[in-house]
């Protein structure tokens, strides 16, 4: 854990250089190779679903990535809990290192997940939650932490059901009916109220960053759930490995960025795969990534859909839990993925069992 506070430094010190020289690729787009933005307004009108899904289904194909936009999700939530993430990560250090998230633990305050595969250290810090934040916001504000769960957990809930729609039009792209592909990914209907929580809420916070070329904000990595949602706010800082560039997902205000994770990429029998990116930070501005990343109940056995398995698209992909595939990540990173597929060589070392 970095005990650093980054928020105030003035230098950039050796060990969060990245790179030597300051013109890193960081290219973006050619015009006409742009990330795809869909517009859910259309959804109201029944004759134009079919084209939304086929948009939708493109983007997913092409980029593992789109922006949405007139999703449902109403400006004032998302700065509402664009506030409570400033608010956190604003705290002094040491207030947040009360919450700090244990070594074998999923929520609280930290350090990027990821960052024992890297030598250099990462200008960021991490917040996550999974279901109600209030065991870590009591730590953070012994007397002041009930707006931040309330707004929390009325943001977990609208992704929720964003993530719901979202995974229906994608089961529908891949010529999937609805109930079908809900029940293989796992989806559980919300008759029994807000239940169980299988997402987890991630705020990413990068302070300005004197030499935003040299440092990296958020290394490389491919998100491990099904389905990512990112709110980035104002500031650009995220880019996609897109035909060996990175390309840069330029702001669109209250627009929802969307991503293919691992697990979808197994779902769906590698039809679509979820695609590395990383996040830069910025000169002068902060930036605060707000992502809810979904997946299925920890210990439900999921696998590729059977209809997508055939003599054209070979089974790619063992059964497993989301359990199993975040240990295995959690050991093995970039590899993970491959310790699950059929048609790779890659040995285990033995730490997990099939
Ligand atoms: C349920 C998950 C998925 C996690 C781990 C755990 C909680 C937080 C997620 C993230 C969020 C930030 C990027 C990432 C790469 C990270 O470092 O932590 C993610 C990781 C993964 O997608 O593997
Ligand atoms: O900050 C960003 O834009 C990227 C965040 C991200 O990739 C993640 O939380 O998984
Ligand atoms: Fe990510």
């Amino acid at each position: 854990m970095a005990s650093l506070d980054i928020s105030s430094m003035q230098d950039v010190p050796e060990n969060y250089i990245w790179y030597e020289d300051m013109d890193p690729p960081h290219s973006s787009a050619n015009e006409n190779d742009i990330i795809p933005v869909i517009d859910f307004q259309g959804l109201r009108r029944q004759e134009e679903e079919e084209n939304i899904i086929e948009q939708i289904g493109s983007a997913c194909k092409k980029w593992g990535f789109m922006q949405i936009i007139n999703h449902g999700i109403s400006e004032k939530l998302l700065e509402n809990v664009s506030i409570q993430g400033r608010r956190l990560f604003s705290l002094p250090l040491e207030q947040k290192l009360k919450a700090k998230r244990a070594p074998d633990g999923v929520t609280g305050y930290g350090e990027a997940r990821i960052s024992p595969f890297f030598s250099k250290l990462m200008w960021s810090e991490g917040f996550t939650c999974v279901g109600s934040p209030v065991e870590d916001a009591k730590k953070l504000w012994p007397e002041d932490h009930q707006n931040f769960c309330e707004i929390i957990e009325e943001y977990e809930h609208a992704m929720k059901n964003l993530v719901k729609r979202m995974m229906s039009l994608i089961g529908r792209s891949l010529g999937l009916s609805t109930g079908d592909f809900m029940r293989r990914c796992r989806i559980q209907d919300d008759s029994y109220g807000k239940a169980l929580q299988t997402g987890a809420l991630q705020m990413n916070y990068y302070p300005p960053c004197p030499q935003p070329l040299r440092t990296m904000g958020l290394a490389p990595h491919t998100d491990s759930a099904c389905l990512t949602l990112l709110y980035q706010g104002e500031v650009a800082g995220l880019q996609i490995q897109h035909r060996g560039e990175w390309v840069t997902v330029p702001v669109i205000p209250n627009a929802l960025i969307v991503n293919i994770g691992d697990l979808m990429q197994i779902l769906s029998n590698g039809r679509y795969k979820s695609r590395l990116h990383r996040a830069v930070a910025n000169r002068s501005r902060s930036r605060l990534s707000i992502a809810y990343l979904w997946g299925p109940p920890p210990r439900d056995v999921i696998m590729p859909v059977p209809q997508l398995v055939d003599s054209k698209h070979p089974l790619l992909y063992k059964s497993l839990t989301w359990n199993e595939y975040l240990v295995a990540k959690s050991l093995h990173f970039d590899q993970a993925l491959q310790l699950f597929s059929y048609n790779t060589s890659f040995s285990s070392d033995g730490n997990l069992s099939f």
